[in-house]
Order: structure tokens, then C-alpha cells, then sequence
């Protein structure tokens, strides 16, 4: 049998920025390869400004290397055109950071909805679907707050149902439990372990905390811009 194509590869990623304070480029990512199965979840962790983010980035399509390629099943980005990249990141990646970038003047509920209108599905689904995914990360009666009226630990969970308002196949998480407590990084971490159970979801989660990483399948450490598989 042969074995299913990665949800989500990149190969020999570069990337550089100009240094603002000599004539040499930054060289942050030297060569870096990755590949994640359908329903893997990976932790990436390494120092400060060594490049996690950045990579996450260019995973993503928000971001693009100096060289090398990324693929989401199979097909690289980069031969689509600006505006079928964004749909396809739309249909395929949930992203959750640390600052959840929720819109301010709008509710839980419609935070959760946005992707899916903007993906131009039927109103009364998407608010449907997003009512239960709120209620899912027990949040039912909140979602007609606004974010400046819920807590830290709230907001990260419409983070993260609006992450999975369109089902991606993949979530690339940039510290989604870095300014929470121990019992919202444990409500956070359980769902994304659930939803790889239930939907197949893959995970790549950059964090500093080792064991959160060590709940992975699989650990890698990203270090002088080299990516090593840890365990
Ligand atoms: N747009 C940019 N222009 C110049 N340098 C940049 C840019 N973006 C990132 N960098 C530099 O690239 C390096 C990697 O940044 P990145 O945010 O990816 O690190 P990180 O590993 O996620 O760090 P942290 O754990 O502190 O969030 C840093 O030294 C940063 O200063």
C-alpha cells in the first residue's frame, strides 16, 4: 500500500532579512525540510529569533523564502496566483498565534463566522457551524461578547474555533497557550489533541515549553537555522 501524501512539506526553505546594521544579510532558515502526515502534530522549539515564527510564516503562504518550496498536498504554492494562495490558505490552514488578532468590534460568534463568509458560504450554516464549535470549547454563553469583554484564555478559544471554521486540514499554532494559565493552556492543548481524533486535523505548534512539545508525536528543535527532529 502506498503511503498518503504529506498534508504539508517544505523543502530546503532559505530565508534572509536585510540587517539594519551591517552589510551582511540575516540568514535565518539555512536549508530547512519538513513533512507532516495527516493527523501528525509536530512541536518546533528553539531559542529566541531563531527563526520559528519566520518558518511558521512561510509554511503558511503569508511569507515567502529566498529559496526552496512549500507543498500542501502535494501542490506547491507557488504556482498559484495571489488570490487562489489566499482562498487555498483560507480552505486548508487554520492559523492560532499568541496575540489571537481578533476584530475588536465584533462578536465571538461573528469572529468565528468571518472565514466562512468570506469564503462566501451560506450565513445561517456558518453561524451554525461556529455556534458549536464555540460551544464546543465551552464558551456557549459568551458568544455575543466582544473580545475586550472576554478573558486572555477566552479570546485564544475563538482563536482557535475560528481557526476551524472552514475545517483545515492543518493547524500552524505560534504559541497559542503563551500567555495563559496552566488550566487554559490544558483546555487548549486537550481540544487540539481531540480535533486530531475527530477531524483528522495535523498540528505544527511552536512553543518554549518542552513538555507542552513533548505531547507531540514529534519534537524538532530549530537551531542556527537548521531544523532537527529531537524525538
Ligand atoms: N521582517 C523582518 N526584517 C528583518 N528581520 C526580521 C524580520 N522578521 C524577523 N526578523 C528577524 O529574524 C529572526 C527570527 O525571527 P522570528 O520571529 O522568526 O523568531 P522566533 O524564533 O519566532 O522568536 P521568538 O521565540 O522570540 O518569537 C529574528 O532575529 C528577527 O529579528
Amino acid at each position: 500500500m502506498s503511503t498518503p501524501s504529506p498534508v504539508l512539506r517544505c523543502e530546503e526553505i532559505h530565508k534572509k532579512f536585510k540587517s539594519e546594521s551591517g552589510p551582511e544579510d540575516l540568514h535565518i532558515l539555512k536549508g530547512v525540510n519538513l513533512s507532516v502526515a495527516s493527523a501528525e502534530m509536530i512541536s518546533i522549539v528553539g531559542s529566541s529569533g531563531s527563526g520559528k515564527s519566520t518558518l511558521l510564516h512561510i509554511l503558511g503562504g503569508l511569507d515567502r523564502p529566498n529559496a526552496g518550496s512549500v507543498y500542501w498536498h502535494d501542490k506547491s504554492i507557488y504556482d498559484f496566483k495571489q488570490d487562489k494562495l489566499a482562498d487555498l490558505r483560507n480552505q486548508n490552514v487554520g492559523f492560532v498565534f499568541q496575540f489571537h488578532h481578533l476584530l475588536p468590534e465584533f462578536t465571538a460568534i461573528e469572529n468565528v463566522t468571518m472565514p466562512a463568509l468570506i469564503q462566501g458560504q451560506n450565513q445561517k450554516e456558518a453561524e451554525h457551524r461556529a455556534s458549536e464549535l464555540l460551544k464546543r470549547f465551552g464558551m456557549s454563553d459568551r458568544i455575543y461578547h466582544r473580545p475586550s469583554q472576554l478573558s486572555g484564555g477566552e479570546q485564544q478559544r475563538v482563536s482557535m474555533a475560528r481557526a476551524l471554521m472552514n475545517s483545515p486540514s492543518i493547524i500552524l499554532a505560534d504559541e497559542p497557550t503563551g500567555n495563559l494559565d496552566e488550566k487554559n493552556t490544558d483546555i487548549i492543548l486537550d481540544l487540539l489533541f481531540e480535533l486530531r481524533e475527530t477531524e483528522q486535523v495535523s498540528l505544527v505548534l511552536i512553543t518554549h515549553e518542552k513538555e507542552i512539545a513533548r505531547r507531540c508525536d514529534s519534537l524538532y528543535s530549530l537551531h542556527m537555522g537548521v531544523l532537527e527532529k529531537v524525538e
